[in-house]
């Protein structure tokens, strides 16, 4: 099978290259001997307990704490060295707990940040829509609530059309309709070419939306890949769950009968069959030889959620 674990050497130069990565505080290993890279145009996941080192990780590949030891590169650039001031200009960040003004209104407020990052005022409002704040652009801050606070912070992040976006718990406070716009935005970034990377504790939301991700754990990366390649890697059963008329249920031992399978369960309305991936086609034609008595079909692979707990705990 392909290793996608890391981004494969055939093609263009990583966007994040992170080498050995390490932050100590004291006794404390908040980064340890990290190791990642992040290809151009890709949406990135970083997911983990609290204090596994997210937020840690993404202070150092931001330039933001010194590392106690290893190398990070962003396109290309060291992040201590003095050629990442202008690399920096690239990157978009929205912080875990993003500072906000109170008395600023949300326009103030984007204009505020535009300065600071020397990207043109003209910006402001278009960040705004599209961000679906609009029509709170001239109310202050404080009027703001949870969602409406997370909104306006990644509207900063989007100031100076930022080529990677570093993207800290985005989601945090967010209802389920701004969650899919979020989402949105991020694929319209992506078909533009922008690489980001995020972290979030809402597992089956990035679930269908990375293109790869590490799973984090105790400052070490446990694992990184596609959710397939994580689902493999973890070697997790799969379960179909086969629908028939009531009467047909025997049917179901009887085709799967000498064939690997971990456990056939008769539900309510369907039979559950497990087995292991391997399994997986034999088990799916052994099934499909009911022909018509099989009313419907569904093969359940592991969610992210497990195998999630199968690498963090
Ligand atoms: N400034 C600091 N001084 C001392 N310890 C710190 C500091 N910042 C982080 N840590 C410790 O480093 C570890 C990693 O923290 P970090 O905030 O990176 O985790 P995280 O994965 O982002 O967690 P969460 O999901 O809760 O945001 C924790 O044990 C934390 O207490």
């Amino acid at each position: 099978m392909a290793d996608t674990s890391q981004a494969p050497a055939e093609r263009a130069a990583p966007v994040i290259a992170v080498r050995g990565a390490t932050k100590h505080y004291g006794a404390v290993r908040a980064v340890d001997g990290v190791d990642l890279e992040v290809a151009p145009g890709e949406l990135f996941g970083l997911i983990g307990h609290n204090g596994a080192g997210k937020s840690t990780l993404f202070k150092m590949m931001l330039g933001l704490i010194p590392a106690t030891a290893g190398d990070i590169r962003i396109g290309g650039s060291p992040v201590t060295g003095s050629g990442f001031r202008a690399v920096r200009r690239k990157i978009g960040y929205l912080p875990e707990n993003v500072v906000l003004y109170d008395n600023l209104t949300g326009h103030e407020t984007l204009e505020f940040f535009a300065r600071l990052k020397g990207a043109p005022a003209s910006e402001c409002g278009p960040a705004l829509e599209r961000v679906g704040l609009s029509s709170a652009a001239r109310r202050r801050v404080r009027e703001y609530s949870k969602g409406m606070r997370q909104r306006l912070g990644f509207a900063q992040a989007l100031l100076g059309r930022p080529r990677i976006l570093f993207l800290d718990e985005p989601t945090t406070g967010l209802d389920p309709e701004a969650i899919r716009e979020f989402y949105l935005i991020l694929r319209g970034l992506k078909a533009d070419g922008v690489t980001m990377i995020l972290t979030s504790h809402i597992l089956a939301e990035i679930q269908e939306r990375v293109d790869r991700l590490a799973i984090m754990a105790a400052g070490k990366v446990q694992a990184v890949g596609t959710v397939q390649d994580l689902r493999e890697q973890m070697d997790l059963p799969l379960w179909f769950r086969v629908r028939l008329a009531h009467e047909d249920f025997h049917h179901v031992r009887a085709v799967l009968g000498g064939l690997p399978v971990l456990a056939i369960e008769a539900r309510e309305d369907h039979v559950a069959v497990e087995c292991q991936r391997e399994s997986k086609m034999v088990v799916m034609q052994a099934l499909a030889s009911l022909g018509d008595k099989v009313l419907d079909l569904h093969v359940h692979e592991p969610s992210l959620e497990d195998v999630f707990f199968g690498f963090s705990d």
